[in-house]
């Protein structure tokens, strides 16, 4: 396929998931085909029916494991070749809810390779195609935990820091090349995501937690306004704006090449 098709396919990663099902039927909604990535082909295969069947799009599906290196090179080579694909969507995610002095080696190799090394490798397998294209749309999930960490979440908080951090930078880099770089930072969301975490969100309290279809639904209509940020949860925006602003001034606070008085010795 090619863009003389005139087709728009979008490629979104945890399609099966809790949030992924009902974005990755928005999205159809919106007028694009889908690629719809996920482990397990029955799965996704029933989504991509259900999704067929309510919208008419053209919906593909790519059965694969994003923390195996061979399976995920070929889902980027598809990424940087393929002009029709004209949003990438990463959704996958995984988390574990341990003390770090608990938490094994290989949960903390499965979440870097996964909310990390995929992520970066899809975002740069479409960036110099968007670029290039003066179009195009990333939309990253991160988390409301990149903002605050949350003790437990150790590996998790940090690779949606990370989320956040690679995703501002692109931002600054792609605006201006015509590609919007979006971040949805979800409060906690009621979806399988607790389970594969090992901690039930009915342990927080009911008002903290989002439904999913809450969530896609103001997910989406972020997208719609084309917003470089969604804070589904977040009612008070100046709020976000002041953090921002704080950030901005303690980096303006800190270029300064000087010594601060307080590590001058006496
Ligand atoms: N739910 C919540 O409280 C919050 C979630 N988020 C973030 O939102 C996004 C969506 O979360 P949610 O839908 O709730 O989570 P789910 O656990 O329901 O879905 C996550 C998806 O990621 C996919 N995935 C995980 N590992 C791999 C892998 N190795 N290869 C391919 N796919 C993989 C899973 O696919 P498979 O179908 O193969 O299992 C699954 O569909 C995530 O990035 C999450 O971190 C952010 C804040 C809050
Ligand atoms: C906000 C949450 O607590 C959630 N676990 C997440 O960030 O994925």
């Amino acid at each position: 396929m090619n863009q003389a098709n005139n087709r728009n396919i979008a490629v979104v990663t945890g399609a099966a998931g809790g949030v992924g099902k009902a974005y990755s039927l928005g999205l159809a909604r919106r007028g694009y085909d889908l690629l719809l990535v996920g482990r397990t082909q029955a799965t996704l295969q029933t989504l991509a029916d259900e999704i067929v069947a309510a919208t008419g799009r053209s919906v593909e599906i790519a059965a694969l494991d994003l923390a195996d290196a061979a399976q995920l090179a070929q889902l980027v080579q598809r990424l940087g070749a393929d002009s029709s694909i004209t949003l990438l969507a990463n959704l996958a995610g995984v988390a574990q809810f341990s003390p770090f002095t608990q938490i094994s080696g290989g949960k903390i190799a499965q979440t870097i390779a996964v909310n990390i090394s995929a992520f970066t490798q899809l975002c740069h397998a479409v960036a110099p195609r968007f670029a290039a294209a003066g179009k195009g749309t990333i939309v990253n999930f991160a988390s409301v935990l990149a903002f605050r960490p949350w003790a437990e979440f150790n590996v998790y908080n940090a690779s949606k820091a990370y989320v956040v951090a690679l995703s501002q930078s692109l931002q600054a880099e792609l605006q201006e090349k015509g590609v919007l770089v979006q971040v949805v930072a979800p409060p906690a969301t009621a979806t399988p995501f607790w389970l594969q975490a090992g901690f039930s969100h009915e342990n927080l309290p009911a008002k903290a937690v989002m439904k999913a279809d809450d969530l896609v639904a103001a997910a989406l209509i972020g997208l719609d306004k084309g917003e470089q940020w969604v804070l589904p949860s977040l009612s008070d925006s100046a709020v976000w704006d002041a953090f921002q602003d704080s950030r901005v001034n303690l980096v303006k606070g800190m270029m300064n090449g000087t010594v601060a008085e307080r590590y001058i010795a006496a």
